[in-house]
């Protein structure tokens, strides 16, 4: 049996009365890249923050189903959240580093993760800088404010501050649709040199970002996952009408 990275089953979420997603099931293949397609409104945020448990800090929502990560629950009271969170890494759609220097936000996770060997943080910055491909860039100013980056620069920043602490999957809001089309190219480059090593679950309103970038495309409907497929068939035979209509623009 195919042991995925991370499987939603027969997933229901609610915000107080309303239920925003509706019987999802959906797997994720390690080193995979999976697109989360669909109109405005459809739970596409809502079903990803279900995947770190970032839905628990909204009051009144409740989740019922199972979110596996490694075939164990992570909605088991016993999982330590903190930990989840450092393996489910998340990047936002609108870069929000903080008001601290380029090297405190991506020393940041280590340090709440207990780390205080001054050699050993710096070495992990500077990789997690390479890796986020932002390193030549910013080498000269590490210890100026990363609210003087540019939007894409921030982006980046961002993505190296989630690498710092090695996540095994990587949660995408939108992470490009704040960005001009060439800082939006060094995202999507981004994802291809990571899906190395890394599970990415990123969600897109831009269709041809999910062509480009994924492996895997799904698509959400009014809170229900209508399909799921190998992103080209998803865009070449689609096999449902409304899916068809998305992709071709007819609605949404
Ligand atoms: N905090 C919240 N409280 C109440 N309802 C919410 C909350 N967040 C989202 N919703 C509702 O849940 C549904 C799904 O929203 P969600 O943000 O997951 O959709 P989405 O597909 O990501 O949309 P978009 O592409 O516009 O970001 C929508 O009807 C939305 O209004």
């Amino acid at each position: 049996m195919t042991q995925y990275k991370m499987a939603a089953s027969g997933l229901d979420f609610y915000y107080g009365d309303f239920k925003a997603l509706k019987d999802i099931s959906l797997n994720f293949v390690e080193k995979e890249v999976t697109a989360l397609i669909g109109p405005s409104g459809c739970g596409k945020s809502t079903f990803l923050r279900c995947l770190n448990r970032m839905n628990d800090l909204i009051p009144g929502t409740r989740v019922d189903g199972l979110v596996a990560l490694d075939g164990e629950d992570i909605y088991d009271a016993r999982l330590d959240v903190v930990e989840l969170r450092r393996r489910v890494g998340m990047v936002f759609q609108k870069p929000n580093p903080f008001p601290k220097t380029i090297f405190e936000n991506v020393a940041y996770g280590l340090r709440v993760n207990g780390w205080t060997d001054k050699a050993a943080i710096a070495e992990r910055v500077e990789e997690s800088l390479q890796h986020a491909a932002l390193f030549n860039e910013v080498k000269d100013r590490l210890h100026s404010s990363a609210l003087g980056l540019s939007g894409g620069q921030q982006q980046r920043l961002c993505i190296a501050r989630a690498l710092a602490v090695r996540p095994e999957v990587l949660l995408m809001d939108e992470p490009a649709s704040a960005l001009d089309p060439i800082a939006t190219q060094k995202i999507e480059e981004l994802i291809h040199v990571l899906k190395d090593e890394l599970t990415i679950i990123i969600v897109t309103h831009n269709m041809q970002q999910a062509a480009r970038v994924s492996d895997v495309t799904a698509f959400f409907y009014m809170g229900e996952l209508i399909e799921s497929a190998p992103t080209k068939t998803m865009f070449t035979r689609p096999e449902k009408k409304q899916t068809e209509d998305y992709i071709t623009g007819r609605f949404g």
